[in-house]
């Protein structure tokens, strides 16, 4: 079974950063069955082109406009994604929808438009602390696949990956428990083939705090076909016993 390593770098790095850390990824070809891609701010793009293209590592964005092109100041549209090989970008991540307010309808929309350029949109969502402790976990959860499901329909949906991110694992050094994201995983399986789609189309992430020392039993829990990975995908020995890590539970499955 494939298991998929994507790296997010958030608003960090620099092109001299950049360099060191793109260049030892280049290095390093995926071990077979082992997708990995590294998610970088907008400036960098020519960049990561330039350093993973005929590699087998992929790139990707952390965002993308709702709209195509147009008088959209400050955006950046899916086409032009598309035009710097752009394999993925991240949708609906919960920095986004708790800082700039990101709604259901405004990720469907970006979903709608990746799609629509052949770039694959990784669709975050998760609890915060609060409904973990609470229980309303599970409603929290159903609701935004539910949202985007209604706006986009089943196959659109189908051809997505979603991550499951627990706000409060992210950037705390806390991941969740493997049971914990077993069980949300499970999940999120159930409410999504119920709503439609098809099991077989299904790609499920978890991200949060996942590290060189977790990872190994992030990859065993049944049904999690990869990671997406924050800080740790900044430090080069990290990302790549992540990836190791990911190629272990591939030659054991
Ligand atoms: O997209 C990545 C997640 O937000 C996880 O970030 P983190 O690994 O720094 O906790």
């Amino acid at each position: 079974m494939k298991k998929i390593v994507l790296g997010n770098w958030k608003s960090v790095g620099d092109t001299a950063s950049n360099v060191v850390l793109l260049t030892a990824l280049a290095q390093h070809a995926p071990a077979a069955g082992v997708e990995l891609g590294v998610c970088v701010p907008y400036p960098y793009l020519p960049q990561a082109k330039a350093i993973l293209e005929g590699t087998e590592i992929g790139w990707g964005a952390q965002n993308v406009s709702p709209f195509g092109a147009g008088a959209y100041t400050g955006e950046v549209h899916a086409g032009m994604l598309a035009e710097f090989g752009c394999r993925y970008a991240l949708v609906g991540h919960s920095e986004r929808r708790q800082y700039f307010g990101e709604t259901d309808e405004l990720i469907a929309g970006k979903i709608d438009r990746l799609l629509a350029a052949n770039v694959r949109p990784v669709v975050c969502v998760g609890e915060t602390l609060a409904e973990r402790e609470s229980g309303a976990w599970r409603e929290m959860l159903e609701g935004q696949v539910r949202a985007l499901v209604t706006r986009l329909g089943v196959d659109k949906c189908a051809r997505a990956w979603f991550a499951y991110e627990p706000v409060w694992a992210i950037g705390t050094g806390r991941s969740a428990e493997p049971r914990d994201i077993a069980e949300a995983h499970a999940f999120l399986r159930r409410q999504l083939v119920a709503l439609g789609v098809p099991q077989r189309d299904l790609v499920l992430l978890y991200g949060g705090s996942v590290k060189a020392d977790n990872a190994q039993s992030i990859f065993a829990v049944p049904g999690c076909d990869g990671v997406l990975v924050g800080a740790a995908s900044r430090v080069v020995g990290e990302f790549a016993a992540i990836a190791a890590a990911a190629a272990r539970a591939v030659q054991g499955s």
